[in-house]
């Protein structure tokens, strides 16, 4: 995908108006000036930024489009990735989980100079937040599957819709995971990829062991 078609996608799926586009504008801009001091995204995305970034976290929410009443939780935001993009096109409140400090402060002076006013960042470890009934938790490239589940499972309940892009190995994260995880886990290809997935998964819940005897 072309940074142009990246563009033309967004326009189709989601009928951006102007301000939504400013926003997102304003965004690429602080990422990629925000660059020269910490290394927020790959060096080799700098110039495909709407196509790896941008489309690659908006398209989340088309999966998550019938998720209920709740707030949106980004696990690992890191430099906003799909958690900025998603509250600049979204009124959901959503919350970005983040532990390093100066992507905390890069979050929160972006949302200031976006006048994001839905979104909010918890400056901490995942597994410290404090517990929320999310409607929808996303996380890009924060762990593995079973990690990932386990460190979260305090903000979730039976209802959160979970949109995972997984890249490559989505498939097998999943099998990986499946002992110890039972729910609806379904494996939709990328649009900016077609090698890459999302895992979407509902009413997930951990396995009940069986007692011995
Ligand atoms: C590889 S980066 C991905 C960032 C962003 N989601 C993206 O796709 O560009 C992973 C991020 O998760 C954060 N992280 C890792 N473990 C975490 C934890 N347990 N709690 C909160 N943040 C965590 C890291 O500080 C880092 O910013």
């Amino acid at each position: 995908m072309t940074e142009d078609e990246a563009r033309a996608w967004l326009d189709a799926h989601f009928d951006v108006p102007r301000e939504t586009w400013d926003r997102l504008e304003r965004y690429v801009s602080l990422l990629l000036s925000a660059m020269d001091e910490q290394n927020l995204i790959a060096e080799s995305t700098r110039p495909h930024v709407w196509a790896r970034h941008i489309v690659d976290s908006a398209q989340l929410l088309l999966h998550a489009r019938d998720a209920g009443e709740g707030p949106w939780m980004d696990l690992g935001s890191g430099a906003g990735l799909p958690g900025i993009v998603v509250a600049s096109m979204s009124d959901r409140p959503l919350i970005m989980v983040e532990s390093r400090r100066k992507r905390i402060d890069f979050l929160n002076d972006v949302i200031a100079e976006l006048g994001l006013t839905n979104a909010s960042v918890f400056g901490g470890r995942v597994e410290v937040a404090p517990p929320t009934k999310s409607a929808v938790i996303s996380a890009r490239a924060y762990a593995p599957l079973p990690k990932l589940l386990q460190s979260a499972q305090h903000l979730s309940d039976e209802k959160t819709i979970w949109v995972l892009p997984k890249g490559r190995n989505a498939q097998n994260e999943l099998e990986t995971a499946r002992p110890a995880w039972q729910g609806a886990f379904h494996v939709e290809r990328s649009v900016t990829d077609a090698d890459s997935a999302i895992i979407v998964a509902r009413s997930v819940k951990p396995v009940k062991k069986k007692g011995r005897g």
